[in-house]
């Protein structure tokens, strides 16, 4: 016979019958075989408890009636010696033994059971024999009944007893398990009553809680509060013959018990941990203030105990900021606003005149903290400062400027040409934005962007790419203004510069002529005593080509240009694109490390990896070294010319800079401001500004040089005026581009600048003051100088107007028939007349006319008759340009 065939037959589980036959040192299998002596060991000892049972009933009984007197209330031991199958609706002792048969039956058959672990259960299993033997090791079952029971947890007999102490949470706690297990479905009623056991008279319906509890003995997938009772009860309660077990209700009780207990005690416990905590807290804080004051009041510096203090502060502050610095409470400030009649918060923001004002009267003197500002490699830690000994030679970038026409593109193209490896047919294939040219061995970069605008403009981003610059002059045509505005462009930068006289195949060609107006602006050649090299070419002709070249590389030897190598790449864009194929495209001049395909980058607002990368001849390449102009793609959109390029560790560090950057930048073009004459006085006075920049452009050369003359006498020991450009003409786009990269002002002498230059002041925010009497210009700058500009009136654009023909009238004069180009016109607005950006006159309008009628206002696109008041002399395609005067609020 095999275990589970005798367990089947004596009605106990196979588990049970392996469990006594393991006490009896006989290690058996379900599907072991059993010898007859073992058959007669299990059943003995499954017998045996049926006279234990009758003792147990009795002993039960007994302690019933104890427990009745006590009160107390014992919730599982009732049901483990329910033997009534009548009444027992819940009764799981057959539906546990049940479930095991029918476990056991489908464990031999092979399926998957969820039995639970055997180890745990052994305790319980090995019930009969404990019930005879095994008790005692632990406390001899009669002296449990008659001595410990009630030291323990008696029996609470009537079951009704739920209602002492935490009794009702106890009993909702069972209603609850009972719906959280019968929603399991574990729980199997048709077999509740399956039981062959008599004298189960114990049972009444208050009970059936605790037989549901016991049946989670047996459910392994309860909740684990469930579990945990179980695995106590298992040490606690005395346990029937065929693994029924009480035991549960029982250390319900008695865990239900402790848990109150135990409960109140972690509560307690938490609450005086709570109030420890928060004096602990508050203890903290203070003390955090107490050091929050310390630091505070170091921060104003005082020489002696009760003396004159010292602190520095930002152009603005909040209330709450400078208390701290002051080391005062921010309400005393509130208070002193208050009595002055303003209304400020904590964190209303002070001007730095209403901060001084208050330190004052806690007797500190305010000193204004220094706007240090920190480019973007800086402020990202891109920027790797090198070691003298990691630098190694690098190209020379150049670039060159000139007059129109005078021959910069052809220059570019037969450099471009020097070094065409012979049989390369067609020479150079891809154009980019720059190229490499090999002389004697040596790489010289040409930056093939040629005008100084574009110069310029990569050094308002920040840029200064070039090393030298070529300053090309027509001998044929000589010195001309864009000649100069190049010269202006290039020292401002403080690039040296080669001339290069081109066109001396010419029969005109005036090499002296053109070297004597060169010396006019400073440009001295050698064998005159100067030190600025000048070459003549012809671009044309390919003439010495080679020696400009030589004297570049010369001039590269002196300047000593070195980078390193081999670090993470720096480039600058010099171009970008979009193509339609292949995305934001854009030409980069490496100028740090080694540019490689995959590298991840950053450049200004843009981000990405190199995709592909091709260099100046269009060849596909994977690195790309210091000097070398090379054309990328992976951009997740088109960065600006002039944008530094910088290699950085991963994406998710170049996605934050670049949403870092554009934060700053937004800020950035709300904060700069940029010099103007009203604020030159507090600059002086910050003694942030030692020297005043002027651009120039007056309506002819005349008055040009009569202003430049007069304001270069203006300079004193406490400011220099610096005049980086003088010349005849409106004001330009590369004016305006020149000052921003200067921090100069514009000084407009009976001119205005052309539609461009203007939009461009206004982006950049460069001052254009306009004048047409010198004594005018020089009484401003005087009064700048000393503090004392105070603008009583300020204009503002209204729009321009293009006179598109000019109406006789008689007894009226002319009127204009004009297109209003841009903005608009109102019958309030002044108006300049202006012929090629020089202003002919200023004066008011008498009519302003649309058709027939007269109008308040003509806006951008619409004609209108304008007459000016005492002024005939209008001509077709004069520009009117209209504004109004306002007197600024002091
Ligand atoms: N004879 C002669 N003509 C030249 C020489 N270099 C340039 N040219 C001519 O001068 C004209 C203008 O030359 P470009 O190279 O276009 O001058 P540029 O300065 O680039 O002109 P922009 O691009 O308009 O500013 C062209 O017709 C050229 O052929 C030269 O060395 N000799």
């Amino acid at each position: 016979m095999r275990v589970w065939e005798l367990a089947k037959k004596i009605g106990v589980s196979s588990s049970d019958v392996i469990t006594i036959l393991k006490s009896h040192d006989k290690e058996k299998k379900n599907v072991s075989t059993l010898s007859e002596e073992e058959i007669k060991i299990v059943e003995n000892t499954v017998n045996k408890p049926k006279k234990v049972e009758k003792t147990e009933e009795k002993v039960v009984e007994k302690l019933v009636l104890e427990k009745e007197e006590k009160k107390e209330e014992v919730i599982g031991e009732k049901i483990i010696f329910n033997h009534n199958k009548n009444h027992n609706k819940f009764n799981k002792n057959s539906k546990f033994r049940n479930d095991r048969f029918e476990r056991n039956d489908r464990e031999f058959r092979g399926e998957r059971t969820d039995r639970p672990d055997r180890t745990d259960r052994n305790d319980r299993i090995d019930r009969p024999e404990r019930n005879n033997q095994n008790f005692g090791e632990r406390k001899s079952f009669e002296k449990r009944n008659n001595q410990n029971f009630g030291e323990r947890k008696p029996f609470n007999r009537d079951g009704k007893e739920f209602t002492d102490r935490d009794g009702n949470e106890r009993r909702n706690n069972f209603r609850n398990d009972r719906n959280n297990f019968e929603n399991k479905g574990n729980f199997n009623k048709d077999n509740r009553n399956k039981t062959d056991r008599p004298n189960r008279e114990f049972n009444n319906v208050e009970r059936k809680p605790f037989n549901k509890e016991r049946r989670n003995d047996d459910n392994k997938k309860i909740s684990k509060p469930f579990v945990k009772e179980e695995k106590e009860a298992v040490i606690e309660i005395p346990t029937m013959e065929n693994g029924v077990k009480g035991k549960n209700s029982k250390v319900k009780s008695k865990f239900d018990k402790k848990k109150y207990e135990n409960e109140k005690k972690t509560k307690e416990e938490e609450r005086k941990l709570k109030e420890l905590r928060d004096d602990f807290r508050k203890e903290d804080k203070k003390k955090k203030v107490k050091k929050k004051e310390k630091v505070i009041k170091s921060e104003v510096i005082r020489d002696e105990e009760g003396g004159v203090g010292l602190v520095v502060l930002p152009q603005e502050i909040s209330i709450k900021e400078l208390a701290e610095k002051l080391g005062i409470n921010s309400s005393d400030i509130i208070k002193k606003f208050f009595m002055q009649g303003k209304m400020y918060t904590a964190n209303a923001i002070l001007t730095i005149e209403e901060a001084e004002e208050i330190a004052l009267e806690y007797n500190v003197i305010v000193e204004k903290e220094e706007i240090v500002e920190v480019s973007y490699g800086e402020k990202y830690h891109l920027e790797i400062e090198d070691k003298e000994e990691e630098k190694e030679h690098r190209a020379p970038v150049i670039t060159i400027m000139g007059h129109v026409d005078h021959g910069k593109t052809s220059l570019l193209d037969a450099l471009r040409h020097t070094n065409v490896i012979e049989g390369e047919a067609g020479g150079i294939t891809q154009r980019i934005g720059a190229y490499q040219v090999v002389w004697n061995g040596q790489k010289i970069t040409f930056i093939d962007t040629p005008g100084h605008e574009a110069f310029t403009e990569m050094r308002v981003r920040g840029a200064n790419i070039t090393d030298i610059s070529i300053l090309i002059v027509a001998a044929d045509d000589g010195v001309k203004p864009q000649t100069i505005e190049a010269i202006s462009h290039a020292k401002e930068a403080n690039v040296p510069i080669i001339v290069a006289i081109n066109k001396i195949d010419k029969p005109g060609a005036n090499v002296m002529k053109v070297k004597q107006e060169l010396l006019e602006h400073g440009l001295i050649s050698p064998e005159w005593g100067g030190n600025t090299e000048m070459v003549e070419i012809s671009a044309k002709q390919k003439l010495n080509l080679d020696s400009l070249l030589e004297t570049i590389l010369l001039t590269a030897e002196i300047m000593e240009l070195k980078a390193n190598h081999k670090k993470r790449a720096k480039a600058v864009v010099v171009e970008s694109r979009l193509d339609v194929q292949m995305g934001p495209v854009a030409d980069v001049l490496i100028q740090e490390g080694e540019l490689k395909i995959g590298d991840i980058f950053v450049s200004g607002t843009s981000h990405g990896r190199v995709r592909s990368m091709l260099d100046d001849r269009g060849n596909k390449i994977t690195k790309a070294g210091v000097s070398q102009p090379v054309e990328i793609t992976g951009f997740n959109e088109i960065p600006e010319a002039g944008d530094l390029l910088y290699c950085v560790n991963n994406d998710k560090q170049a996605k934050k800079i670049v949403e870092d950057f554009k934060n700053e930048k937004k800020d950035e073009i709300n904060k700069k401001k940029h010099i103007s004459l009203e604020s030159l006085s507090k600059e002086l006075e910050d003694q942030q500004l030692k020297e005043l920049k002027c651009i120039i452009r007056a309506d002819s050369k005349g008055s040009a040089e009569a202003l430049k003359e007069s304001i270069n006498k203006l300079s004193n020991d406490k400011i220099n005026i610096n005049i980086i450009q003088s010349s005849a003409g409106a004001v330009t786009e590369g004016d305006v581009m020149l000052a921003a990269a200067s921090n100069a002002i514009i000084i407009a002498f009976s001119v205005r600048p052309t539609n461009t230059a203007r939009s461009e002041a206004e982006k950049t925010g460069v001052e254009i003051r306009n004048y047409n009497v010198i004594y005018h210009v020089t009484e401003d700058l005087e009064k700048a100088m000393k503090g004392m500009l105070d603008p009583e009136y300020k204009e503002i654009y209204n729009g321009r107007l293009e006179v598109k023909e000019v109406f006789k009238i008689s007894n009226v004069g002319n009127i204009a028939g004009a297109l209003v180009i841009e903005g608009k016109i109102t019958r309030q607005s002044k108006v300049r007349l202006l012929r090629d950006g020089i202003i002919i006159h200023e004066g008011e309008i008498t009519s302003l006319k649309r058709y027939k009628d007269d109008v308040k206002e003509a806006s951008v696109g619409q004609d209108c008759g304008i007459g000016i008041k005492d002024f005939n002399d209008i001509k077709s395609g004069d520009i009117i340009e209209a504004f109004v005067v306002e007197q600024v609020k002091q």
